[in-house]
């Protein structure tokens, strides 16, 4: 496993050694041992799978309290996945990292405890299956608006039409507005 650093120290992506034959290809996603040693010493207690179709965008998400750590990736498909940092008293406090995960580069992106998560589908529809180090807690759920112009998330928008939310969604807050830690 590769480990490339990012704007944020503290959010990591990881690209796999992937062993291709005549079969098909093999790749180990994760180990626990080598995980804590180079990437963060994190206990992963639940994991995900969502399935959705193009233009669907998914987040701003984090809870604030349980708050959970994602290792995430897509396994069909290709999305735009965005990690934003909503430590208050983080120097990249409000930054963001983006990074596109597909079947293809198998690429990882580790988003720590303390920040915000979102991702927007590119192709016709994506898999994405993603590892966490707390249990989902809907109590303590938070939306932060995509748009945020704070933010300055540039979404690579298919035929620059708006993205797809669920309510919930649609009803996110300014990262201004939004409790954080
Ligand atoms: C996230 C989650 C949802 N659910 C249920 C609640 C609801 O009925 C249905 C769909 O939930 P949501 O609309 O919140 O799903 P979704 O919008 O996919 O939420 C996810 O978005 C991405 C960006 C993240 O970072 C995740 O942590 C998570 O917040 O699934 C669970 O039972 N467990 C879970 O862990």
């Amino acid at each position: 496993m590769n480990i490339i650093d990012t704007a944020i120290p503290d959010v990591k992506i990881l690209e796999p050694k992937v062993f291709g034959d005549e079969r098909g290809f093999f790749l180990e996603t994760f180990r626990e041992d080598w995980f804590r040693e180079h990437v963060a010493d994190v206990t992963f207690v639940q994991d995900n799978h969502s399935k959705s179709g193009q233009g669907i965008l998914r987040g701003l998400h984090y809870q604030t309290e349980q708050t959970q750590g994602k290792l995430v990736r897509v396994i069909a498909g290709e999305v735009y996945d965005v990690a934003v940092d909503v430590r208050k008293n983080s120097p990249t406090f409000g930054k963001h990292v983006g990074v596109l995960l597909n079947s293809d580069n198998n690429k990882q992106l580790w988003v720590p405890e303390g920040f915000a998560h979102g991702f927007y589908v590119t192709t016709e529809s994506a898999e994405f299956v993603y590892k966490c180090t707390n249990y989902y807690a809907p109590e303590f759920e938070q939306s932060v608006l995509w748009n945020d112009p704070s933010l300055a998330i540039q979404w690579p928008l298919v035929n620059s039409m708006q993205p797809l939310l669920s309510p919930k969604d649609e009803a996110g807050l300014m990262l201004a507005d939004a409790p954080t830690f």
